[in-house]
């Protein structure tokens, strides 16, 4: 039955790639034949073609069977659509409805309905969803899962293999080169769900360690670029991670869902477009800075001025820079000496004015309003000039009335006159120019670092004895972007709006961070997992509250996934055990089933010995197969001396000190904060003892997030006390005498 089946999908397969070259050509034809150089045609044409050729390699993944209309109708799934004569696919992509539906059904009732917006609402009834993996053209393995009504009415006959196998069958058999195309062959229905829910409302994700949230974030960007191809284009989308290495590490998988051009940053790299006179280059990145936290410098973990109460203040304080200008608002008054009158532009007028202007930024307005005084002074000078011209003819026709215009007199008269009236009207000119340059002097322009700098000083943060701001600006440092960001963002508007920003790894960031993201962006998708929030006080701990204080009123989902698909079971146990043993209150990690090697803890007795522990434990991972090997420290000094012991070796290791470097070695030493988001096959821990990982959040978050990033196996080792944190784990007993271990 099995052996029929794939041989019956070889076939399909064979006759789809015969089809997809006859469509390949037919394209070379019509471009052959373009003799009109229609620049369209040759612009799809060329498109449509490498699309095709990329397709064929891999044509698709899985096939879903629907019974419509008596009849039943196979649709083929694969990463992109090929379509014959443009527009009759023969394979249809993981994005279409028939895609959605792919990942939809997990059994059960075949009765489904495709909901995603007013057009787009399908009934489906299935029969059969059938997963295939193709490897180089052949068809290697497929799983069947068929709806009850299949099962019953039509009797399709149905092989035992589980939905469920198969993708624990390719969870068990990569290595770290393939997962994202894996994703969208084996989306999960949770994880569909949030790939295809609209842009109008933000969404967060609190997911737990591997349960795909860097996956759903970038599959949901290639989801959306389709699915608003008419509205969206790549520039309106942005995705922002917690470091440079973290971007390339997404850089190379984005080719593969065709979402190269999103624009990709950082917090400090995005906080550029925002604030452009400001180097912010040089500013420490925090996860460099968590060094510091890891050593027991507790101050890296908070900082007022990431908080949501200092958004609050500069709210406060800006409102009362606000009355300040508007109660400093004064008339523009100007003695008329030809008239002998006092003429004035009162301060209700400009108030008024003032009022009318309330749509535009605050600098704007200030300077629209203070444009407004001028272009009134101005006018004031053209009308007083014009009067002063209009006496001087007066006068010169009264005096002139009766002389002949042949009289010298004339002459000489003419001029002494007109001197005293280009005199005055001078006069005129100065006076009332000093005048504009007094009233233009007292006015408050709003300067983003003038009032950063008064704030802080007002909330007694800043104590330097830097009076000038441009050397204040010298001062300021990675905590001073977030206020910084939002000041600008009130003075002058938002210069360039997103239509939606993906953020991973959110829980790193502050509710403040987060506000001002939305300011920046229509909508968001937000991305973490709380046990994973190294940064303790200033990060996230709570989505409720962050919704509390940073989304009002706005329509926000908060949806929780808890399967983690990265890990085997016994390292996702044994990570849950650390979460209880320090009582830190979040989801608990429901494994997704997949067997492998217990967690293994090795007591250490002679420090010397722990190299060749370490040596050989590489080694063995390395002959069994496993390609991406990290050895995580807790902190960086300790993972610099091991790597230069461990660098004679191997040739293919490398030591990873910040987060701009790229991960590209076999064998990583890395220290535990800058593990986040990475993924390797093995992870080895040198250090697990108590001294080392004690009971706290921190050690708590630092382990954890240490241990799920393994996909198949962990060693801990460990000398005189195991930490606690693993109190629940089973360990293997092994008694040896014991010797100094002081080094470590
Ligand atoms: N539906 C799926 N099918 C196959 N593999 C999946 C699926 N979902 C997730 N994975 C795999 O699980 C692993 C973890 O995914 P990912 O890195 O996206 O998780 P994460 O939630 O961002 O993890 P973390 O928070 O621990 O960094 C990856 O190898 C990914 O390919």
């Amino acid at each position: 039955m099995k052996k029929d089946i794939i041989h019956e999908e070889q076939n399909t397969l064979d006759k789809t790639v015969i089809k997809i070259d006859g469509i390949i050509k037919s394209l070379g034809d019509e471009l052959k034949n373009n003799t009109t150089n229609d620049v369209l045609l040759e612009r799809t044409n060329r498109r449509f073609i490498n699309d095709y050729l990329d397709a064929r390699k891999n044509p698709y993944f899985g096939r879903i069977d629907t019974y419509e209309d008596g009849k039943r109708e196979t649709y083929y799934i694969g990463y992109t659509s090929v379509a014959k004569d443009k527009n009759q696919d023969i394979i249809y992509s993981w994005k279409s409805s028939v895609g959605d539906l792919f990942a939809q059904f997990h059994g059960g009732e075949g009765n489904i309905v495709i909901d995603r917006g007013p057009n787009e609402k399908y009934d489906f009834n299935v029969l059969l969803k059938r997963s295939l993996l193709i490897e180089k053209l052949r068809v290697k393995k497929y799983s069947d899962t068929v709806s009850e009504q299949a099962r019953k009415e039509l009797g399709t006959e149905v092989d035992n293999v589980l939905f469920d196998d198969f993708l624990m069958d390719i969870l068990d058999g990569r290595n770290n080169e393939t997962q994202l195309k894996d994703i969208v062959m084996t989306i999960q229905k949770e994880q569909n769900e949030i790939i295809r829910l609209p842009i109008d409302n933000s969404i967060i994700v609190q997911g737990v360690a591997g349960s795909g949230k860097s996956s759903i974030a970038l599959t949901r960007i290639s989801y959306l670029l389709t699915r608003y191809k008419e509205k969206l284009t790549p520039a309106d989308i942005g995705i922002l991670a917690p470091n440079e290495m973290f971007i390339s590490y997404i850089q190379s998988v984005m080719p593969t869902l065709e979402i190269e051009n999103i624009p990709q940053f950082t917090f400090k790299t995005l906080s550029k477009t925002v604030l452009k006179n400001l180097d912010v280059d040089n500013f420490n990145d925090p996860i460099n800075s968590l060094s510091g936290l890891v050593n027991g410098d507790s101050t890296v973990a908070t900082n007022y001025k990431t908080s949501i109460e200092f958004k609050e203040k500069i709210d406060f304080y800006l409102e009362e820079f606000k009355n300040q200008f508007v109660h400093n608002i004064k008339e523009f008054r100007y003695f008329d000496t030809i008239t002998n009158t006092d003429i004035i532009l009162s301060r209700d007028q400009i108030l008024n004015r003032y009022e009318d202007l309330s749509y535009l930024s605050l600098v704007k307005r200030n300077q629209e309003i203070l444009k407004y005084v001028e272009k009134w002074v101005d006018s004031l000078l053209i009308s007083k000039q014009e009067e002063l011209k209009k006496e001087f003819e007066s006068v010169i026709n009264t005096i002139f009335n009766g002389i002949p215009k042949t009289a010298s007199l004339r002459k000489q008269t003419y001029e002494s006159i007109e001197k005293v009236y280009s005199y005055r009207q001078k006069v005129l000119r100065d006076e009332l120019n000093q005048r504009w340059r007094d009233y233009k002097s007292n006015w408050e322009n709003f300067e983003l670092f003038t009032l950063y700098q008064r704030i802080l000083i007002l909330e007694d943060l800043y104590h330097g004895k830097v009076t000038t701001v441009t050397a204040f600006k010298k001062h300021l440092e990675y905590d001073d972007l977030t206020p910084l960001m939002y000041l600008e963002i009130l003075l002058n508007g938002v210069s360039k709006q997103y239509q939606h920003l993906v953020v991973d790894e959110s829980q790193d960031l502050s509710p403040f961070q987060i506000h001002v993201l939305k300011l920046l962006s229509k909508s968001m998708t937000l991305l973490g997992d709380v046990t994973q929030n190294i940064y303790l006080e200033k990060g996230i701990n709570d989505w409720t509250k962050l919704i509390e204080k940073v989304f009002l009123n706005d329509k926000v989902r908060l949806i929780e996934i808890n399967t983690s698909y990265r890990s085997t079971n016994p390292i996702m146990e044994g990570a849950n055990f650390i979460a209880a043993n320090a009582q830190i209150n979040a989801p608990k990690i429901v494994p997704i089933g997949r067997k492998g090697d217990r967690i293994s803890i090795e007591k250490i007795y002679d420090p010397l010995r722990l190299l060749d522990h370490i040596i050989e434990t590489i080694k063995s991972l390395q002959k069994k197969g496993f390609k991406k090997i990290a050895v995580v420290h807790k902190d960086l000094k300790r993972s610099v001396s091991l790597h230069e012991r461990l660098v004679k070796q191997f040739s293919s290791i490398q030591l990873v000190t910040n987060s701009i470097q790229t991960v590209n070695k076999d064998v990583i030493i890395i220290p535990s904060f800058l593990t986040k988001g990475l993924e390797f096959d093995a992870v080895i821990i040198p250090n697990a003892s108590k001294r080392n990982y004690d009971e706290n959040e921190l050690d708590a978050k630092l382990l954890f997030v240490s241990m799920t990033r393994a996909q198949h196996y962990v060693k801990l080792f460990y000398h005189q006390e195991l930490t606690t944190l693993l109190n629940g784990i089973e360990i293997p007993k092994v008694e040896r005498e014991e010797e100094d271990y002081s080094f470590l």
